[in-house]
């Protein structure tokens, strides 16, 4: 699991460190410079003959970076230091000067920038106070035009962050420099994980320099191990019963092809059984899995609404409230969390709500918080949080990137693994999935009561496996990612 902290967080952890004199910042500093020489070397350059830039900022992230353009200076490059503060780092900049390397003029960025085959930004890391003010906003608006302009892409080195970015809530406040790769000292940062500042972060590469955090993390990225940890393998005890059972509300005349993949990612996510409440479409998704029950019926989790139009919503209302009063898990999707704008205003963590941006901000105005969709996807944690809160419930909020947040715990991010999973009903069959997820350990759910933080844990790994049975390099149909699900699962397990 990939763990992001809140940079008072991590500063804090720094502190002791620093003052009993730990190297933290040559540590920092040999790592920047080992994956700028990795880089170079990728593109079939070395060190000896490349030029770089140093983005020298005023505080220790341009220390950082010039410690490290002193080890590559050392190691036979043409270093230029660009100092964009008032002030600089000026142990930093004795070493880069006594490696060999030289302060630039001012005015001979541009020239700088496309002579450079990398740069490495220590304009700002943890210390930045977001949107950047000038001069340094008007430094990387040039810097943008000057790699968009130049013939050969310069390898962008970011340190601990992208200059620019909401290191905290992943937002993106004005201009930032974009980056191939990112160190990250220590640790991850939650803006490095979640959109859209981590679409700037390029490859993000956490450097050890010896910093361990004790606080919880803020954002938190499932890896396909941890996935494995959180799905329970059938055993010779098991029935369909204890596999659990997923009650589809889902699907219309409308749209009854949402029941059809509804019930595709539900039997791929490994349910005992599934049965379909949609007496109207129950025909089609027989044909397609006639492994389908039909009927309500005892069940471990249900998952309402994908399908349904707002006009048909009051046939969900019945399977919710029983959900609600047995205590288990209910996924609302697309029409059911139209239910939601009157009524059930103190929701428990096992009801999943999975909005995209606009169902969000719907959800939210019910609610008396006004955030447009515009709003919510320029900060999206912040968003998701916000949700959480007011809802008690447990939020998807899907994306390129799914956003998970529960009563407590870390915000997950969980992205995409390509981007041809946007396609019409990929959110019926991540609804379904998630059901049959949540359903495999209702009961658990149910004994453990509310605020539990599982639900949370579940609809981030199912989004885990939604990514990669959605992952192609071509184009991809919704009930093509179901049929994926069971080999996701596989790989997860089995490696
Ligand atoms: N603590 C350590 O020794 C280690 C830290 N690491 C590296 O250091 C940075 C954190 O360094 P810090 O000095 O706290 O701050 P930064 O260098 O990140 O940023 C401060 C400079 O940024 C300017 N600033 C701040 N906000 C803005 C803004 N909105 N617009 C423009 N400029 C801004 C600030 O200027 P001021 O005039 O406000 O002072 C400073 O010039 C961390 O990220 C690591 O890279 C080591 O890695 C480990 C040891
Ligand atoms: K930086």
């Amino acid at each position: 699991m990939l763990r992001a902290y809140r940079s008072s967080d991590v500063a804090a952890a720094e502190r002791p460190l620093l003052e009993a004199g730990v190297p933290l910042m040559e540590r920092a500093s040999f790592a920047v410079a080992t994956v700028a020489a990795r880089e170079l070397k990728r593109r079939g350059h070395t060190v000896t003959g490349s030029r770089i830039l140093i983005l020298a900022g005023g505080g220790n992230n341009g220390g950082d970076a010039l410690y490290a353009g002193a080890v590559l200076a050392r190691r036979g490059a043409a270093v230029d230091i660009l100092r964009a503060g008032d002030t600089v780092h000026e142990e930093g900049l004795r070493a880069a000067l006594d490696a060999g390397a030289r302060v630039l003029p001012e005015d001979h960025v541009a020239t700088a920038a496309r002579a450079a085959g990398l740069w490495i930004d220590g304009l700002a890391g943890l210390g930045l106070r977001p949107p950047l003010r000038e001069p340094l906003a008007g430094l990387v608006t040039l810097l943008e035009q000057e790699r968009d302009a130049a013939p050969d892409e310069p390898i962008v080195i970011a340190v601990d962050c992208p200059t620019g970015i909401g290191i905290d809530d992943g937002g993106l406040p004005g201009p930032a420099l974009r980056a191939t790769v990112t160190v990250a000292m220590a640790v991850p940062k939650p803006g490095l994980l979640a959109p859209p500042a981590s679409r700037l972060c390029g490859r993000v590469e956490v450097a050890d320099i010896g910093l361990a955090i004790a606080e919880p993390p803020a954002v938190a990225t499932l890896t396909g191990a941890d996935v494995a940890d959180v799905l329970r393998e059938p055993d010779e005890s098991d029935h369909k019963y204890t596999r659990g059972v997923v009650l589809l509300g889902t699907g219309s005349p409308e749209y009854p092809g949402a029941a059809v993949l509804t019930a595709g990612g539900a039997l791929g996510g490994g349910a005992g059984m599934v049965r379909l409440d949609s007496p109207e479409v129950a025909h089609l998704v027989l044909r397609s899995y006639p492994e389908i029950v039909l009927g309500m019926g005892r069940a471990q989790a249900a998952v309402l609404g994908s399908g349904v139009p707002v006009s048909d919503i009051e046939r969900l209302r019945a399977p919710l409230d029983r959900a609600l009063d047995e205590q288990y898990p209910v996924v609302l999707d697309a029409g059911a969390l139209a239910l939601l704008k009157d009524g059930y205003a103190d929701l428990p963590s096992t009801a999943v709500l999975t909005p995209h941006a606009g169902e969000l901000a719907e959800l939210l105005a019910a609610r008396g918080e006004g955030l447009t969709r515009q709003e919510i996807e320029a900060a999206p944690i912040r968003a998701v949080r916000l949700a959480a809160t007011v809802t008690g419930a447990t939020i998807v909020l899907k994306g390129s990137t799914d956003l998970i947040a529960g009563p407590d715990g870390p915000v997950y991010a969980q992205p995409a693994r390509s981007h041809w999973r946007a396609t019409a009903g990929a959110g019926d069959v991540y609804a379904g999935l998630l059901g049959a997820l949540l359903a495999g350990v209702g009961e658990e759910i149910s004994r453990a009561g509310h605020g539990y933080g599982q639900p949370a844990l579940l609809a981030a790994a199912a989004s885990w496996i939604h990514a990669e049975a959605a992952h192609s390099n071509g184009p991809i149909r919704a009930g093509q990612i179901a049929d994926r699900i069971p080999a996701a699962i596989a790989g997860a397990l089995h490696g």
